[in-house]
């Protein structure tokens, strides 16, 4: 995707250019492109190591892009830091507050060290923070008994406090159990219903799929692909057709195939299911919607599906197929694709840049 001049589009809320960032001879994040529109809640995917964090690092001024810029609210963030830093909130390491201090006491130092108001507003607004993320009725608990999931939400809490524009949050349901997992995609849906655009990193997709308007997905450093979730989606559905036999599923796979190559350019990879006992089955990259026309084309020559399942698509299988170019068997991708988003990769080596 190119770069957008900033001065050409208010909703462009961050706006990499070339953004890359070596540390020696390992290039964290190489050449970003990200395009962040106002009210989206982005997904930024990538298996452990992939450059996350080092990218967040950047836009937020922690650490320099060794080559390229970030432009957030149209401000180059190299040299408008501060301007831009008063209209984000963000969580980029677990925070820290005081295990003995209840939530509300902690939001409040959070609120005194940070210059925010005093006073009555100061109070309206805490009360207003913990409503948002659920804790109103534990906000005299003490610190320490909050369970992980309360602990991420005070968090987020305490990004909220300033009521930033920008919601930025690295891996934020990272260790946390199924119930905490829920709870923070309720706020992330919260937060964009009050109107707040949200960046977060995850390497979970199926968390990303469910929140998520747009995503990016980066490996090794490198962005392999940015756009809607529903339109990724859609490039990763599966008609899974079942023949009465092997041999019937070869001259089907053959009428597939010419089809394809006569105009029929969205019967995509039709192939054999991968599995030894499942010779009779076809798989097909195809829209779900069109699963009743292959079946008519089928029955022109007179082959008859036993039956024909659409798959719906998944980030997982998208995923899997822009990183390692698989598009085999349906069977076992999801499980493949977790696997892998869980192995920590190896690092390209810093390349020659263009200037
Ligand atoms: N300060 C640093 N010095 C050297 N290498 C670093 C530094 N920070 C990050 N890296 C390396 O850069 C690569 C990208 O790391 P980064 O933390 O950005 O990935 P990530 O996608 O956020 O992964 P994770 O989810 O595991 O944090 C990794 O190989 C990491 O070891």
């Amino acid at each position: 995707m190119n770069y957008i001049p900033p001065s050409h589009n208010n909703n462009v809320i961050i706006n990499t250019n070339r953004l890359t960032k070596a540390f020696g001879n390992l290039v964290a994040v190489n050449d970003l492109h990200l395009q962040v529109m106002r009210g989206d809640v982005f997904g930024f995917l990538g298996p452990n190591g992939s450059g996350k964090t080092t990218t967040i690092r950047m836009l937020l001024g922690l650490i320099r892009p060794t080559a390229g810029r970030a432009i957030i609210f149209g401000m180059d963030n190299a040299k408008q830091l501060p301007a831009i830093l008063q209209r984000v909130g963000a969580i980029v390491e677990t925070p820290v507050f005081y295990p003995y201090l209840s939530g509300l006491d902690n939001l409040r130092v959070v609120a005194a060290t940070s210059g925010m108001m005093s006073g009555k507003s100061n109070d309206r607004r805490l009360a207003e923070v913990l409503e948002i993320v659920e804790l109103r009725s534990y906000e005299k608990l003490s610190f320490r008994q909050y369970s992980l999931g309360m602990k991420q939400r005070l968090g987020i809490a305490a990004a909220l406090l300033a009521d930033p524009e920008l919601v930025l949050l690295d891996e934020p349901t990272n260790g946390l159990d199924p119930t905490g997992m829920i709870e923070i995609r309720k706020l992330i849906k919260r937060l964009s219903e009050l109107g707040k655009t949200i960046f977060l990193s995850s390497h979970m997709l199926h968390e990303v799929q469910q929140v998520c308007n747009r995503v990016a997905i980066l490996q090794r450093g490198n962005l392999l692909r940015q756009g809607e979730v529903s339109a990724l989606l859609q490039d990763s559905e599966i008609i899974e057709i079942r023949l009465n036999s092997e041999e019937e599923a070869i001259q089907a796979l053959d009428v597939i195939r010419k089809a394809h190559e006569d105009q029929r350019t969205w019967l995509r990879n039709p192939r054999l299911a991968t599995e030894a006992d499942q010779a009779h089955i076809i798989l097909i990259d195809a829209p779900i919607s069109r699963s009743s026309e292959v079946n008519k084309l089928l029955a022109r020559y007179e082959i008859f599906a036993a039956a024909i399942h659409p798959h719906e698509g998944n980030l997982e299988d998208f995923f899997l197929k822009v990183t390692t170019g698989t598009t085999g068997g349906h069977t076992g991708m999801e499980a493949l694709a977790e696997r892998f988003l869980h192995t920590e990769v190896g690092q390209v080596q810093k390349s020659e840049k263009e200037s």
